[in-house]
This record gives C-alpha cells, sequence and structure tokens, in this order.
C-alpha cells in the first residue's frame, strides 16, 4: 500500500492538538504537528512544529471560544503548505454505552456521541463540534473516532458495575475509565517486553492511574466521568456522594432552577476543585512547585493530597493484581515533575519500589528505579497521536476504503 496523509485531531478541556502523518504499511513518519492551547483563557497559544521539531508558527492569539481556536487549525491545515488528508482520526474521550467501538463518524454517531456529553463534559462538546467542521472542510475524506474508553474494555463486569439502583444501571451508568489512548499507547511501547503485573499512572491536567495484566485493562481510577477516581487540575476525584448533595442543597437555597443548579454543581466538581480547589491558587503543577519553595501551605495541601491519592490507588492495585513487576509515569506531570515522582514513591517501598534519586533527576524517557528495586520505575511519554493513526490504519483495512482515498492511494 502507497502512503498517504492521516491527520490526528486531538482536542481536550482547553486545546487542541493536531498533526498529519504519512502513513502506509508499517510506515509511520511525522510530518508537523501543532497545538491550539488556553482556550477560553487570556493565554492562548498557538504553535506548530516541522518533522525535525523546528518550530514554524508561534503565536499568541486571542481564543475567547473553541470556534476561533479550531479557525487557526483549519486554515493552517488549508494554507497549501501541508498535503490534504485522506484519513483523519479524532481522539473521542466518551462515546456513551452505545458506542464501545473505534469506528467511522456519521452525523448520525455525532449526535450520538453528543446526547452523552453529560458523561464527559469538559471534553465532549469539543471534539462533537471539531467533527462536524471536520466532516464539512473535507468533503468524502473519512473521519473515524478513536475513544479513550476502549482501552478499559476488557475491566470485568466486578469491576465496571456502581453500586446504585438498577434503573440507573440501565441508562449506562457504570465505570467506563479515560485516558486509554495514552495507556495503550504505553504498552505499545514496552513492546514486546510488556510485564506482567503493570501499573500506569497518567498525570497530566486529568490524572488516572490503571491497572493492567498481561497488556489488558484490569482496574481504572477514572470512572463514569473523568472526573472520577484521583484528584485532578480542577477536579475532585472520588469524593463522598454527600458532600455533592451538601453543595447541590446549598446552590438549591439560592432559588436557582434545576438545570442551572446542575451546571453550577458540575462547574465546582470539574473545573473549581482539584490541585486548583485546594490550593487557591493554580491547577498547574509548576506553578504549585514555585509556590512551594515560597512556603505557601495551601499549595502544600494540595500536592501532598494529590501524592497521598495516588499512593493509596497503587496500594489497592497491587493487592488487585497480586504483585508488581513496573510502575510508569506519563502525562505532563509524570514525565516533567521530578519532585512528584519522588514524592510519590517514598513510603511504598513496602511495596518494592525504590527509586534512583539520581536517575529520577533527568526529564524525558527514562528508568529511575534503584538497581536492586524489585519493581521497575520508568518515565514514558504517551503517543496518543500514533495509537490514533494504528487506529485508522486497521480501521481502514477492516471496511472498503471511500473511493477518494482508493484514487489518492492508487
Ligand atoms: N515542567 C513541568 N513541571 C511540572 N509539571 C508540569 C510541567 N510541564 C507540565 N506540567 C504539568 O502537566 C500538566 C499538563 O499535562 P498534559 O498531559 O500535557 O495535559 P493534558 O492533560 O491537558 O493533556 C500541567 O497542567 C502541569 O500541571
Ligand atoms: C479524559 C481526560 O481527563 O483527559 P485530559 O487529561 O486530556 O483532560
Ligand atoms: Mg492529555
Amino acid at each position: 500500500m502507497a502512503s498517504f496523509p492521516v491527520l490526528v485531531l486531538n482536542s481536550g478541556s482547553s486545546s487542541i492538538k493536531f498533526c498529519i502523518y504519512d502513513a502506509g504499511d508499517g510506515q509511520r513518519d511525522k510530518l508537523f504537528e501543532g497545538a491550539v492551547d488556553g482556550i477560553g483563557t487570556d493565554l492562548g497559544k498557538f504553535w506548530m512544529k516541522d518533522r525535525d521539531g523546528k518550530k514554524i508558527v508561534d503565536e499568541t492569539p486571542s481564543l475567547p471560544n473553541r470556534a476561533v481556536a479550531f479557525s487557526l487549525v483549519s486554515d493552517a491545515l488549508h494554507s497549501g503548505k501541508f498535503p490534504a488528508p485522506a484519513a483523519i482520526g479524532h481522539r473521542t474521550v466518551c462515546g456513551g454505552p452505545g458506542i464501545s467501538e473505534n469506528q467511522i463518524i456519521t452525523p448520525e454517531l455525532v449526535d450520538e456521541i453528543e446526547s452523552y456529553a453529560a458523561l464527559a463534559p469538559l471534553h465532549t462538546p469539543i471534539a462533537v463540534y471539531i467533527m462536524r467542521q471536520a466532516l464539512k472542510l473535507f468533503p468524502g475524506v473519512p473521519n473515524f473516532a478513536v475513544l479513550d474508553t476502549y482501552f478499559h474494555r476488557t475491566m470485568s463486569e466486578l469491576v465496571k458495575a456502581m453500586p446504585i439502583p438498577a434503573e440507573f444501571v440501565a441508562m449506562g451508568v457504570r465505570r467506563y475509565g479515560y485516558h486509554g489512548i495514552s495507556y495503550e499507547s504505553i504498552i505499545h511501547q514496552l513492546q514486546p517486553d510488556v510485564p506482567q503485573k503493570l501499573i500506569v499512572a497518567h498525570l497530566g491536567n486529568g490524572a488516572s492511574i490503571t491497572a493492567i495484566r498481561d497488556g489488558k485493562c484490569v482496574d481504572t481510577s477514572m470512572g463514569l466521568t473523568p472526573t472520577g477516581g484521583i484528584i485532578s487540575g480542577t477536579r475532585t476525584g472520588d469524593i463522598d456522594p454527600g458532600v455533592v448533595l451538601f453543595m447541590l442543597n446549598k446552590i438549591a437555597e439560592t432559588g436557582v432552577s434545576a438545570k442551572q443548579a446542575a451546571d453550577k454543581l458540575e462547574t465546582l466538581v470539574s473545573k473549581k476543585s482539584g490541585l486548583l480547589g485546594v490550593s487557591e491558587l493554580s491547577n498547574d503543577m509548576r506553578d504549585l512547585r514555585d509556590a512551594i519553595k515560597d512556603g505557601n501551605a495551601k499549595a502544600r495541601l494540595a500536592v501532598d493530597k494529590f501524592v497521598w491519592t495516588l499512593q493509596k490507588w497503587i496500594g489497592g492495585f497491587v493487592a488487585e493484581l497480586g504483585g508488581l513487576d513496573m510502575l510508569v509515569f506519563t502525562g505532563g506531570i509524570g514525565e516533567n515533575d521530578i519532585a512528584s515522582r519522588a514524592e510519590i514513591c517514598t513510603g511504598l517501598e513496602a511495596l518494592g519500589i525504590k527509586l534512583d534519586a539520581a536517575h529520577n533527576n533527568v526529564r524525558g524517557e527514562a528508568t529511575i528505579s534503584a538497581e536492586d528495586s524489585l519493581v521497575t520505575v520508568r518515565v514514558i511519554p504517551p503517543a496518543e497521536d500514533l495509537m490514533i493513526v494504528n487506529h485508522v490504519m486497521r480501521l481502514l483495512t477492516e471496511q472498503p476504503a471511500p473511493a477518494k482515498l482508493e484514487a489518492q492511494i492508487a
């Protein structure tokens, strides 16, 4: 098969990352990448890098909303400087209960994904906007949804079930798990020596942790929504449901409608809690580390809470896996925050985890455990875009290629 350009659109809660791969049989060649960051804030950023990693765009535009942000991406893609995509892969955080497989995007599929936006309110609205734009802007080009939940499909019924009344279970309320494309990409990078008992901590602005046996997900911290599990930049993680009811009652006392109350509650638990809520300063670990150096007690408490929660999840997962061979840190904090890695591992010696301080001091990919550590501890950056391309290429071989793509490949 001749190679052809595959566009990846990876939308997050406040950013759109994009890149084009030249992909063919066994060939994956990233031609360029870029991102629009800080959507809805005063700190908008738009950058692009060529295949050698050289910055070709570096701007600080005003990004009041996703429409303005995506127009920068689509203008760049239509500038004539880059090859037109023959297929497009979209990171899709959550498809809802009816969509568990990666698949071709139709307008009906977009409507269905949108109908479950409440399960990933920070992610789905922007993702469906981009899907609709891509269907319009690249007519005849096949678009594929690649799900964050797909990797977690191997969790048992025991792990997926929520202890709630059956009527809500029937509505699709269960544990789904997120960051699955990142987890898959770690397994992909560990091939062919994937350890039997593995824990991967994806610590970015959204943070989660997953227990993996023989390359398959056994359990993960996020549940119905990416708000559950461990504490994230702006999200609570798991909390006593009574806290949510307390907040709801307080909001209801102000006389707002039920819809307004639900929206306010959503904002409180998804956008104003987590590291930001506890520190009253920032959701960004870099800011918190600076503040800790200046003696800020609230920043210290926020980070300690993050570390403590992770240690409890790691301990629980070691029990669930019946031991541990490897612990992997990934995501913006996992890759870059040396202090978080050290703090998380300190105290876990009883589980066979022992860091080498000098190795932990390096940034980027590395083995950071001590020689005599029973558990290997590694830092591996995620490769979500590559995984999305791999899924697109697999899906293209499983169904007849659209005429336009056939013409391009020929
Ligand atoms: N050099 C750094 N030191 C410490 N933390 C960092 C550093 N760079 C990024 N981070 C953390 O990583 C987070 C972003 O993680 P990332 O995985 O890139 O984001 P997202 O979850 O949006 O995909 C930031 O909010 C910040 O907390
Ligand atoms: C699912 C999720 O939380 O994603 P992100 O970390 O990109 O916000
Ligand atoms: Mg991410």
